[in-house]
């Protein structure tokens, strides 16, 4: 480890972020019962330009009168090369009460960005006397994005999560597909004998993206997979993520939110085998050695460090 203690992300469920669109309210309240650890009100790309003022308005209602539960409450923001962006902070902070807890900043390219809408939403929060500080997670969706990502994660401590934003990032990176996330069939290496099998072509960016949210301590999230018809590709695409380090997935129609929970919240075999190990392990130190043979494979000092990212994600789900 180096001198620089790695920071802990937000001790908050993130297992799956529900997004729906602010042009669309009837589905607000089924959002709300959803199963869901995070609520995205979306103002950004799923409504329409000229639905913008409406959208705002049916989300400052929905801040004020749904009851979220325990969830965190976030609202997507439109991207800072618009006209709509500043409104949607200003109009939103003034007229909704405390219970937002998040902004999420859309395409972000640089630590500029997120500099100017803290300095926006801290002149806001400070004018209206607002006690609660709101968070931000950002989505990482632009070739800028992802060349100046960890100035991005580091750029204010307002800054809780960033997500993978395929479908822009695909467009921004001019990758030849129109899927969003999961396999791409042209993405493909071939054998010496023939056979094919796929790639990842997400698998650089989320690496990317873990680094530098684990540098400086965020959550990082998986983003949207397209093909809601598809529950194996998402459900593919979710545990790829999962064991890169990832902490949660978007779901962008309800059906989502299970396979998403389930993947990210470990399962009792995985709890089981990361007590096992932590038990040997105090067995072993009991004994001054620093190694084990735990099922026929090696752990050691590392390993508990290993054993205590499941038990420590499986307790703050349990609670
Ligand atoms: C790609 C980039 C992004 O921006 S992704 C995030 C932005 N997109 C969204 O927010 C879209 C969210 N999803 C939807 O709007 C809808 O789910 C839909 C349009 C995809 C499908 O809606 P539809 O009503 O046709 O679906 P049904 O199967 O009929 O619905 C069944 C049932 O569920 C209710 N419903 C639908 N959507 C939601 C939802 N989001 N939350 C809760 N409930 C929902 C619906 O009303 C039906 O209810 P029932 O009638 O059964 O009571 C990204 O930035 C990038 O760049 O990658
Ligand atoms: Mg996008």
């Amino acid at each position: 480890m180096s001198f620089k203690v790695q920071p802990q992300a937000p001790a908050v469920p993130n297992r799956c972020q529900l997004f729906g669109p602010g042009s669309r309210p009837a589905i607000f309240e089924k959002m709300a019962a959803s199963a869901a650890d995070v609520i995205n009100l979306d103002l950004e790309d799923s409504v329409s330009p000229s639905d913008k003022d409406n959208a705002r308005k049916n989300v400052i209602d929905a801040i004020n009168d749904i009851d979220w539960g325990t969830k965190t409450l976030s609202v997507r923001i439109n991207g800072l090369d618009t006209p709509y962006w500043y409104r949607d902070v200003i109009d939103v902070l003034e007229n909704a009460g405390e219970r937002i807890d998040r902004f999420m900043i859309p395409k972000v390219g640089c630590a500029g960005d997120i500099y100017a809408v803290d300095a926006l939403v801290s002149a806001v929060e400070a004018a209206k006397g607002r006690t609660k500080k709101v968070g931000f997670e950002v989505i990482i969706e632009t070739a800028a994005g992802l060349a100046h990502v960890e100035e991005i994660a580091a750029a204010s401590p307002r800054m809780q999560a960033m997500s993978l934003g395929a479908a822009d990032y695909a467009a921004s990176m001019g990758m030849q597909t129109t899927g969003i996330g999961g396999t791409q069939e042209n993405y493909y290496m071939r054998t010496p004998d023939g056979a094919t099998h796929w790639s990842d072509p997400w698998h650089a960016p989320t690496v990317a993206i873990v680094a530098a949210c684990r540098t400086h301590g965020l959550l990082p999230v998986d983003g949207p997979f397209g093909d809601f018809s598809d529950d194996q590709g998402f459900t593919a695409q979710a545990r790829r993520s999962a064991t890169l380090g990832m902490v949660g997935k978007w779901a962008i129609h309800p059906k989502q939110v299970a396979l998403s929970n389930e993947v990210f919240t470990p399962s009792e075999a995985q709890i089981t085998e990361a007590r096992e190990i932590l038990a040997a392990m105090a067995e072993a130190e009991a004994s001054g050695q620093g190694a084990a043979v735990y099922k026929g494979r090696l752990v050691d000092l590392a390993s508990i460090r290993q054993a205590e990212v499941i038990v420590k994600q499986s307790e703050m789900i349990t609670g």
